[in-house]
């Protein structure tokens, strides 16, 4: 399979509406294809707007026709704070989908959200992956030897960030820890967890879905031609297998 930047692919939608239809459609086909292939289904999910992208999953057909039995799911960054705050990744992805659609709750990996301290949340959470590769419910790359998700689903921000990966910021570079904490990240709240690169460019799958005009600036520095200083966290995202970015035409106005 085919892997990076350089190879990925670019769907353009005239809506948002129209990229919510092909994102239900697309994550169907990849669950089909792991559920019935290997009968485990890792997903990633991000914060954001993407949660609200999914909207088409939790209606029919996807809603019967999805073996959400084998479905895992993780976060690709989360703020620490409790599952019930406004600001939880996790209760977004609950309200919006996760209560609507028939996942086991054993399945669905939250942050532990008794740890306070950001360092402590990561730790647990890379405690929890790895155990999660002792039960072979998560496989390693054999490229890399980190983990290999099936699917990410990534947004980005204005910036360029995705997960709470930030320009110019020193974890950019961190390569050994799987998942790490930032205490001072520009988007509020500060204290966040979130996957590193290494563990983003195992995916054998990752769709980056980006929406709105406001976006389109970065869009058309991550697809075009910029100057090295304009350089975004968004183009670091290059995985050992197959990239896709879904956009609505706003978003993709200044490519
Ligand atoms: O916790 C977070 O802040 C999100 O996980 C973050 O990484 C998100 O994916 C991007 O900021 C894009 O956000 P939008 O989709 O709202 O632009």
């Amino acid at each position: 399979m085919a892997g990076g930047q350089g190879d990925a692919k670019v769907e353009v939608f005239d809506a948002e509406e129209d990229v919510a239809v092909a994102l239900a459609k697309y994550i169907a086909r990849l669950s089909d294809v792991h559920t019935k292939g290997k009968g485990v289904f890792t997903v990633i999910l991000s914060g954001g707007t993407l949660i609200d992208t999914m909207r088409k999953l939790a209606e029919p057909p996807y809603l019967d026709a999805i073996d959400w039995s084998k479905w895992h799911v993780f976060w690709l960054d989360e703020r620490v704070v409790h599952k019930t705050d406004p600001l939880s990744n996790y209760k977004l992805a609950y309200d919006g989908l996760l209560s609507k659609v028939a996942i086991p709750p054993n399945n669905v990996y939250a942050i532990n959200d008794a740890l306070p301290a950001p360092e402590d949340a990561a730790d647990d959470y890379e405690a929890c992956l790895k155990s999660l590769v002792e039960k072979k419910v998560l496989e390693l790359s054999q490229a890399s030897s980190f983990p290999k998700f099936d699917l990410m689903l990534l947004g980005m921000g204005p910036d360029g960030h995705v997960a709470s990966l930030f320009p110019k910021h020193p974890l950019l570079q961190e390569k050994n820890r799987w998942v790490t904490y930032i205490k001072d990240s520009p988007k509020m709240p500060p204290e966040r967890i979130t996957f590193t690169f290494p563990v983003i460019n195992s995916s054998a799958y990752i769709a980056l879905v980006v929406t709105g005009a406001d976006l389109a600036k970065a869009v058309h520095i991550a697809l075009g031609n910029h100057e090295p200083s304009d350089f975004l966290p968004v183009q670091m995202v290059s995985p050992e297998g197959e990239l896709t970015w879904f956009l609505d035409k706003p978003a993709a106005s200044k490519i």
